[in-house]
């Protein structure tokens, strides 16, 4: 890039990103010599399973909202349109049965990893293997996550690309080292401010200086960037409502429903009602998130009407391209470039941060403890440290990796997502909802799952497959001769008309897709494998780990039907309260199971359908 583009940090802003990374340290201090000074796992892990319902909504938006969103929307929608916006619609689904099957099964087990429950459920090697499935996700999400804002920020500002990468991996190493979940939240919730914050002054001055929303709107219409419903019901369209409405849900499953990092934060609750509130609170912050990244990428098109700036950036990524925007539009604002700057990386720490906590924590639980049981809390705790800290240097390594792939970072963030969080959602499927299912089912569900997903997931790489169909044209297009619009247009078209055939057609599945075709194989085939050898009987399923979902869909037919319908006889819930409670677990830490918990008659009624019976069977009483 020409050094005279390159765009200048003042004072201000170099002080305004020291500050972020500064009262991250502080607050990771603070915990760690406050209240139980972090000398258990407990603490450490769960934040003494004492956090309220708004901490732990803010924290569970940043789990997944990082660099990666604020980077990637925009250029989405830079380069093809409002559709993406659709996800929005996901939320709802994806965020309710969450709440209502996911946290009421796990959070009554006082579980400390979500995986634990797979050893409930079915065997200690599936938990084994969920766990290590689960590692795998991280490990290569975290590199995307380190490495996408410095990438970003080295492109346009020249700010040195490895010394951002290893200043974001230490601070967030170290605080979350010292100062445990209780760190990791509090930090994100003051991230998460700041992310947000960051994202408004872009737009508010972006706006103003393209000439006001009037004008920004005319831009974009013009430019044709509002789509429309697209119900093209293809499976190889990689984004339509149905991909990203329906394939959504599944996306959102399995990342707020059975991934550790969202799940730790719905164990480290102090109750369930508070769980569950913190999951209703994630909706609209996360309307808002999406909205604000969506809104970016049409006012970045208003400003520069699909132009083309690789010459002056030294690369096509439209990645790139949105620092570039942002930096236009900030310069010579003192202290608004290091806003910016800091809201890429509070998005960026508050997703790492997570992810070397529950990585900590499934190593721990899963992992270690299982295997080295008398082991004093110190040492326990000790360790854990000791592997918060190693998966921080890990995470540097996986970062040099994503160097050298090359696709847009919100879609490779999202086909990891797919690829590897599909099959542990069918595998909590599979346990949560089909009684018959037995550990040798999971196991060979799991198998298929991943053997799928990496199948079509590389094929899609290698033949390039899955990556975006031609983008609607730019405004350039429009102010040429009628001519040329309409040789754009049949070219266009005729890309778009040859659809690719056989395996490679298999391979240009969506990727939005991915988790909901990975979850369903790990389903089917753990079925067909469990009847083939055995289906679990109904008595040898532990208590607890089964959410009887035809039974509550159904709970208006007499008994014995609803028996034959989920296998889980409706009598079973009134049994006492010995047999059905969880076995005895070493982080159980005392705590009785308070009633209260439970959601109440009147709360469960109001999400139900009308003319549905209130459904309160599952609650458990000690
Ligand atoms: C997880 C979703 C899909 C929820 O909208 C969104 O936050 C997203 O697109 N995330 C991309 C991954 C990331 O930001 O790291
Ligand atoms: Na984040």
């Amino acid at each position: 890039m020409d050094p005279s583009e390159q765009k200048h940090f003042t004072i201000v802003d170099y002080v305004i990103f020291a500050t972020l990374l500064a009262a991250s340290m502080g607050i990771g201090l603070y915990h760690a010599l406050s209240g139980g000074r972090q000398r258990t796992t407990q603490e450490f892990l769960m934040a003494d399973r004492s956090m309220s319902c708004l901490p732990v909504s803010l924290s569970l938006i940043a789990s997944f909202q990082s660099a990666v969103a604020i980077i990637g929307v925009p250029a989405e929608i830079y380069t093809h349109g409002t559709q993406y916006w659709f996800i929005g619609c996901a939320y709802v689904l994806g965020l309710l049965i969450p709440a209502h099957v996911f946290i009421p099964v796990l959070y009554r087990l006082r579980l400390s990893s979500a995986y634990e429950y797979l050893e409930l459920r079915f065997s200690k090697p599936v938990r084994i293997c969920g766990t290590l499935t689960f590692i795998f996700q991280t490990v290569v999400y975290m590199g995307v996550c380190v490495y996408t804002p410095a990438f970003a920020l080295n492109a346009v500002t020249g700010f040195e690309l490895w010394g951002a990468v290893l200043a974001t991996g230490l601070v967030c190493t170290l605080y979350t080292t010292m100062g445990g979940l209780k760190a990791v939240i509090w930090t994100d919730v003051f991230q998460t401010v700041v992310m947000f914050a960051g994202q408004l002054a872009v737009i508010v001055v972006g706006v103003h200086k393209t000439g006001g929303v009037s004008e920004v709107w005319r831009k974009v219409l013009e430019g044709n960037r509002i789509s429309g419903l697209d119900l093209n019901p293809d499976p190889t369209e990689r984004h339509t409502f149905w991909t990203l409405a329906v394939g959504g849900v599944f996306l959102m499953l399995s990342l707020y429903g059975v991934n550790q990092a969202q799940v730790q934060r719905y164990l480290s609750s102090r109750t369930e009602k508070e769980a569950v509130r913190s999951c209703y609170m994630v909706f609209p912050s996360l309307q808002l998130a999406l909205a604000l990244s969506c809104v970016m990428g049409l006012v970045m098109f208003a400003r520069y009407c699909g132009e083309d700036h690789s010459d002056k950036l030294g690369t096509s990524s439209r990645d790139a391209m949105v620092i570039y925007f942002v930096m236009d539009m900030l310069q010579g604002l003192p202290g608004l470039p290091g806003l910016f700057v800091a809201c890429l990386f509070s998005a960026a720490l508050s997703t790492i941060s997570s992810a070397f906590n529950s990585l900590a924590t499934v190593t721990m639980e899963d992992l270690i403890k299982p295997h080295f049981p008398p082991m004093t809390e110190s040492r326990a705790t000790l360790l854990s440290k000791a592997l918060a800290m190693s998966y921080g240097l890990l995470c540097l390594a996986m970062a040099y990796l994503t160097h050298l792939m090359d696709d847009s970072v919100l879609q490779v963030a999202l086909k990891i997502f797919g690829m590897v969080g599909g099959p542990i959602l069918g595998l909590f499927c599979l346990g949560m909802f089909f009684p018959w299912a037995n550990a040798n089912g999971a196991l060979a569900g799991l198998g298929a799952g991943l053997a799928l997903a990496f199948w079509v997931g590389i094929g899609s790489i290698v033949t390039r497959s899955s990556g975006p169909r031609p983008p609607p044209p730019n405004c350039g297009a429009i102010l040429l001769s009628n001519n040329t619009t309409a040789a754009i247009q049949t070219a266009l078209s005729n890309v778009t008309l040859s659809r690719p055939s056989g395996l490679k057609r298999f391979y240009s599945l969506s990727y939005m897709w991915y988790s909901a075709v990975n979850c369903f194989t790990v389903v089917l085939i753990g079925l067909i494998i469990s009847f083939l050898t055995g289906p679990m009987k109904e008595e040898d399923v532990a208590p607890g780990t089964i959410y009887p979902v035809l039974g509550k869909l159904f709970c208006f037919l007499p008994e014995h039907l609803q028996k034959k319908l989920c296998c889980v006889s409706p009598l079973r819930q009134t049994l006492p309260a010995e047999e059905r409670r969880p076995p005895q677990h070493k982080e159980m830490n005392g705590l009785a199971y308070q009633q209260e918990d439970a959601p109440s008659q009147e709360e469960t009624e109001s999400f139900l359908p009308e003319g549905r019976a209130p459904v309160v069977e599952l609650e458990t009483t000690v």
